[in-house]
């Protein structure tokens, strides 16, 4: 375990910083460039823990793919090229990996076991599992296969209709990747739009996917083509710079290359509502993923409410965004958000546990947060409990704490942003 004594009472963040590749769009351009016949070749790739669990799944597949830092060459076969792997497939700290493999692998003429680290283990699965099973999968794990360690048999598959009852990129995208290997039409609807970057990419490999108001279809026996993928930055990360920025006094920054993907940018909404003082320039240059510069300044803010259709739009961001309403004039109320309850932590739990330690005024309620601003921060020893984002965001909140804070557990930034401190802190004034 890592120890790490954070930065702590500066006075701004100056300069700008170009923002790791995107993490979702990430692991996807691995998973279809190994799918599809030819090569892919991807740019600005996203060398975290993460998508790296995706590229060593995908060589145990008999993938050839050839890592170099954020380039990233697939040689693919075709889904009939996937091979039956000698050992277990281990995904690490990775929900996306487990839970779209298990999609792909269902229809594949051979048996294979997923398994990953204790968070992993303690993730559900059944919201695949049940719908996989429904197409005539065949997969097993822990408890009627609700936990990893899961072993899928492959089958043929059919096409099914399915109506989400949670709000899950991840579910929507393991149901389409099975439905391109099905017999007839897949449809899969969602309760509330989430991010759609297998849909986007399944046209960028020249297959065919409908989307009707909240019905995404695809049909199955679908021949894909290796393409170049350019991987926006993630703004799952940029969000930790924009809040520093939004609650640093006299803090000037610009970040670059952000992608703006409308089904991601729900912390963009939540910094106007509460009146941050921020300028997005969009790039123009045509692309299957929308990306731009943002650049934002210190300002004073007013609490809100976060809620309902915007939560898919930033789930990963909450943890931030809570430290974002402490430093909020008045009350922000974060609620419909009980999908953070089973993330790599429980992230209603640890962002109010590890957020009061440093003196904040927050409390849990059943599916989210209440926080009272503006709250001045103190110090303390905090964890990350092996949660990255966790991890970030409290590195954020220290900058404004008035003594020490140390961070156990520094390390988890890994599993999405290995480069998080250097790039924070060239940003950091004294
Ligand atoms: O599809 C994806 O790439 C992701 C979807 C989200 O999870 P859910 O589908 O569980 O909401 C998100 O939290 C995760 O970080 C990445
Ligand atoms: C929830 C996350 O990722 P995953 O589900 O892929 O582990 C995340 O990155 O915040």
């Amino acid at each position: 375990m890592s120890v790490k004594t954070l930065l702590t009472n500066r006075t701004s963040l100056e300069g700008q910083v170009k923002v790791p590749g995107d993490k979702s769009i990430s692991h996807r351009a691995v998973m279809f460039g190994s799918m599809a016949n030819g090569i892919t070749r991807i740019e600005n790739f996203l060398p975290g823990e993460d998508c790296l669990s995706t590229i060593s799944c995908f060589r145990q597949l008999g993938v050839e793919i050839v890592q170099n830092g954020s380039d990233v060459t697939v040689t693919g076969k075709g889904m009939d090229g996937l091979r039956q792997p000698e050992e277990t497939l281990y995904v690490g700290n990775s929900g996306t990996t487990i839970r779209l493999m298990m999609g792909i692998l269902s229809g594949l003429p051979f048996k294979s076991t997923l398994e990953g680290d204790e968070s992993i283990a303690r993730r559900p699965m059944t919201r695949v599992t049940f719908p996989l099973g429904k197409m005539g999968a065949s997969i097993m794990g822990k408890n009627n296969g609700e936990f990893a360690p899961l072993t899928v048999e492959g089958r043929k598959l059919n096409g099914i209709t399915y109506e989400l009852p949670v709000a899950s990129a991840q579910v929507k995208s393991a149901i389409l990747l099975a439905g391109l290997k099905a017999e007839g039409e897949t449809i899969v609807v969602e309760p509330v739009k989430t991010r759609d970057h297998t849909e986007r990419m399944i046209k960028q490999f020249g297959g065919e996917v409908e989307r009707n108001g909240n019905a995404v279809k695809v049909f199955g026996g679908q021949m894909l083509k290796g393409t170049h993928i350019n991987v926006p930055g993630d703004i799952s990360s940029a969000a930790f710079f924009l809040v520093a920025a939004a609650i640093v006094p006299g803090s000037d920054i610009i970040l670059r290359n952000v992608g703006l993907n409308p089904t991601r940018t729900g912390i963009i909404d939540v910094l106007r509502a509460m009146g941050a003082d921020f300028v997005i320039e969009p790039y123009k240059v045509e692309s299957a993923e929308p990306a731009g510069d943002i650049r934002i300044k210190y300002s004073k803010l007013k609490g809100t409410t976060v809620e309902g259709d915007l939560i898919p739009r930033l789930i990963d961001e909450i943890p931030v965004i809570a430290l974002l309403a402490t430093q909020a004039e008045g009350k922000t109320v974060i609620k419909d958000a009980g999908e953070l309850k089973v993330k790599e932590t429980n992230r209603i739990d640890t962002v109010v546990n590890e957020l009061k330690k440093l003196g904040a005024n927050i409390e849990a309620t059943d599916d989210g947060m209440i926080i009272q601003g503006k709250q001045s921060l103190d110090g303390g020893t905090v964890s990350a409990h092996g949660d990255h984002r966790i991890g970030m965001m409290l590195s954020i909140a220290a900058i404004l704490c008035k003594r020490d804070v140390v961070l156990e557990q520094s390390e988890a930034v890994a599993v999405s942003y290995p480069g998080f401190f250097d790039d924070l802190y060239s940003l950091v004034r004294t």
